[in-house]
């Protein structure tokens, strides 16, 4: 059951289907329509992971993630043919009728502390900023018997099994964990902390998720956005975009477009790791653009920190020109926080995360170290 126009839409991709419109539903608020042309490419860093100097390498980590919160890395040891035939498979369960695919939207899968759900109309969905999306998601609780989930998951989407997408998935989990881990360490090193001060708290207790996000081309694509602008709530995300291009990054309120590159995945700093680096990081405000040609699949493997973590930067990062900036918060915390209010605030959502932090905020005068 697919309502048109007004109504429930369970699947943005049917619904585009021969549109020459879009439904109001679906409309953005003029002040916060793309300004720029998805095209206009912004100079993004991008690193190269098998650089053998060290110093050298954290030092480019480590400036990009403060100077604008987002890069690209090359040579990472992620195995990119893996992840394009995983993504034909998600393609293929994306295109298949909605009725199937709304089953796992109106019943997520728990299973093993893993959780499986779809999202065919991301307007409805208060938690997060996509848009003009559809996302399937595999959630893992934590990363122990980690291949075991990955394998169940599998079979909760493909229950007649789907080898190419089960091994695929497996080899890209713990290419994505081996990256994650690295850039942690780099990002602590370049602070003068312990190489493992962010990682510890990530792996192995730590919730990470697998969301694969299809956006359907638009006929108006300037109405719209796939994504709203936004700052993710986690420590940091791994990303990966096909070659229709769309994200946008903003960096001293310009938009840039983050260009795609085959080879590449993208680093994006989120809320906890601005909050635990005392604001030296950025967690990077971003969006994306839909085009009128083609459907763009992205993968956002997502990592949190585990819940209990307190999120109170050392002392070490504070100084007198850069005094405590937040009051002590544990992950959980903030992620209560986060979740409120965006349940609060409908449309537009609060999705800048530290906005959103407002009352986290030491005011000057709290502000002796
Ligand atoms: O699809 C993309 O490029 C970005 C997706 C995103 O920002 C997210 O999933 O949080
Ligand atoms: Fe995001």
């Amino acid at each position: 059951m697919v309502a048109r126009g007004e109504e429930v839409i369970s699947s943005i991709l049917e619904l585009t289907d021969g549109m020459e419109e879009i439904p109001s539903s679906h409309l953005v608020p003029s002040e916060l329509r793309p300004t720029t042309k998805l095209d206009d490419w912004g100079p993004i860093p991008v690193i190269d992971m098998s650089l053998k100097d060290r110093n050298v390498l954290k030092k480019l980590v480590g400036d990009a993630a403060r100077d604008w919160g987002v890069f690209q890395v090359i040579n990472h040891n992620v195995s990119i043919p893996e992840l394009l035939s995983v993504g034909e498979e998600v393609k293929l369960f994306f295109h298949r009728p909605c009725e199937n695919k709304v089953k796992l939207e109106l019943e997520p899968l728990k299973i093993l502390d893993t959780e499986v759900y779809y999202t065919g109309d991301n307007t409805k969905e208060d938690l997060h900023s996509l848009y003009w999306a559809e996302s399937l998601v595999c959630l893992w609780k934590s990363w122990s018997k980690i291949t075991e989930k990955v394998t169940r998951s599998s079979d909760l989407i493909f229950p007649g099994g789907n080898e190419a997408f089960r091994s695929g998935t497996n080899e890209i989990v713990m290419g994505c964990r081996i990256l994650t881990v690295e850039v942690l360490h780099l990002l602590a090193e370049y602070l003068g902390l312990e190489a493992g001060f962010f990682s510890d708290h990530c792996f192995p207790e730590g919730s990470s998720l697998f969301r694969w996000n299809y956006y359907p081309s638009c006929p108006r694509p300037n109405e719209t956005l796939g994504a709203i602008a936004h700052t993710d709530p986690n420590l940091l995300t791994v990303l990966y975009q096909d070659e229709a291009g769309g994200l946008q990054v903003k960096k001293n309120d310009v938009w840039y477009g983050v260009q795609p590159m085959t080879e590449a995945l993208i680093i994006n700093i989120g809320d906890c790791l601005h909050i635990f680096s005392n604001a030296i990081f950025h967690s990077v405000v971003h969006q994306v653009l839909v085009n009128e040609k083609a459907h763009r699949l992205s993968l956002a493997a997502i990592y949190y920190l585990e819940q209990q973590t307190d999120m109170t930067a050392p002392d070490s990062l504070v100084t007198e020109k850069r005094p405590r900036m937040f009051k002590s918060l544990s992950a959980h915390d903030y992620w209560t926080m986060i979740f409120n209010e965006r349940r609060e605030h409908k449309f537009p959502k609060s999705l800048n995360g530290l906005e959103a932090l407002r009352d986290f905020i030491r005011r000057p005068q709290e502000q002796t170290a």
